[in-house]
């Protein structure tokens, strides 16, 4: 299996630093560290591969993003968590330039991803959630033309899709129109898009969602290659443990809000596990299942 060429190393890129992220959050529960109340840092220096400044999205009278502070150190591994409807995707999708913010600043690599989004977009590799493809192309047809697209040679291009087509363990169905790719396999194709033009940003939404466990262990070790390379990796999830193996730093949100931010072992304090910390961060309650008694029935 060949490697993919992740070029030289990402702009900007710097060790990991604690991350501040100053927000009027409710305070966070029982012997959990308070959450940082650290004055804002220049979203514009490189240490910074992404930064929010009061970021806000509204549908209508729904808050979704709420006035997001964050710093997210260049060369971390970023895990943003937070129950159904926290607003993970709408502020990802915020920074990826999808959706156009409310109100706020998004700062990729010191660059105003909505004052010049073309110069921001070259920053980013993206795996979005509902992802929409070009059907009607192949795998590697896929890559090459994103990869055209993204102004590669086509040397390149070739070199680097035969490699993360390889990796990712897709090489089979490179010839198969992506209609016919699975939802893992799609996530896959996606992945490799994000990675072709070696970006020293990635936004992951859920990556490993759907992925078989073969595939998602690859995965892990490209984004781990990825990271040692200088690049920074931001990625939503659910999954605690995945979090809790991969990041170096994590941020919880819940209703619109981040509730908690700063490099994992702060984050989850004396808590046994990330999965407890989250739990008393969004103010979870155990839900009571004796209606569900006829369940038992039979
Ligand atoms: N296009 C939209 N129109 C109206 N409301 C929306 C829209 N998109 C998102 N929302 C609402 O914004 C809130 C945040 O949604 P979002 O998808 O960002 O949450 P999430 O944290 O990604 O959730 P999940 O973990 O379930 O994917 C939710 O209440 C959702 O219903």
């Amino acid at each position: 299996m060949s490697g993919p060429d992740f070029g030289a190393p990402a702009p900007g890129s710097q060790p990991p630093s604690a991350t501040s992220a100053p927000q009027g959050a409710e305070p966070s529960a029982g012997s959990l560290p308070a959450y940082p109340a650290a004055a804002p840092s220049d979203p514009r220096t490189a240490q910074q591969a992404l930064a929010l400044r009061d970021l806000t999205k509204t549908f209508g009278d729904k808050v979704a993003v709420d006035h997001v502070n964050l710093d997210v150190p260049a060369g971390s591994f970023f895990g943003l968590v937070g129950p159904n409807g926290a607003g993970k995707t709408t502020t990802l999708s915020m920074v990826s330039g999808l959706l156009v913010p409310t109100a706020g600043r998004i700062f990729v690599d010191g660059v105003d991803v909505w004052a010049d989004p073309a110069a921001a977009k070259a920053r980013m590799g993206v795996l979005p959630e509902g992802l929409r493809l070009f059907e009607r192309l192949s795998g590697a047809e896929l890559l090459s033309y994103l990869g055209r697209l993204r102004g590669l040679p086509a040397d390149v291009v070739n070199q680097r899709a035969t490699s993360l087509l390889d990796v990712l363990d897709l090489s089979d169905a490179g010839d198969k129109l992506v209609a016919d790719y699975s939802t893992g396999m799609r996530k896959k194709i996606t992945l490799a898009a994000a990675l072709l033009h070696s970006p020293p940003l990635l936004l992951l939404d859920e990556p490993l969602e759907a992925v078989d466990p073969v595939s998602a262990r690859t995965i892990r070790t490209v984004l781990t290659q990825y990271r040692q390379a200088g690049g920074t990796v931001i990625f939503s999830s659910h999954v605690m443990a995945l979090v809790e193996e991969l990041c170096t730093h994590v941020a919880v949100m819940a209703a619109g809000r981040i509730v908690a931010a700063g490099e994992l072992a702060t984050v989850r304090g004396s808590a046994a596990s990330l999965d407890d910390a989250f739990f008393h961060l969004v103010g979870g309650q155990e839900r009571h299942t004796e209606g569900l008694s006829w369940l038992q029935s039979r």
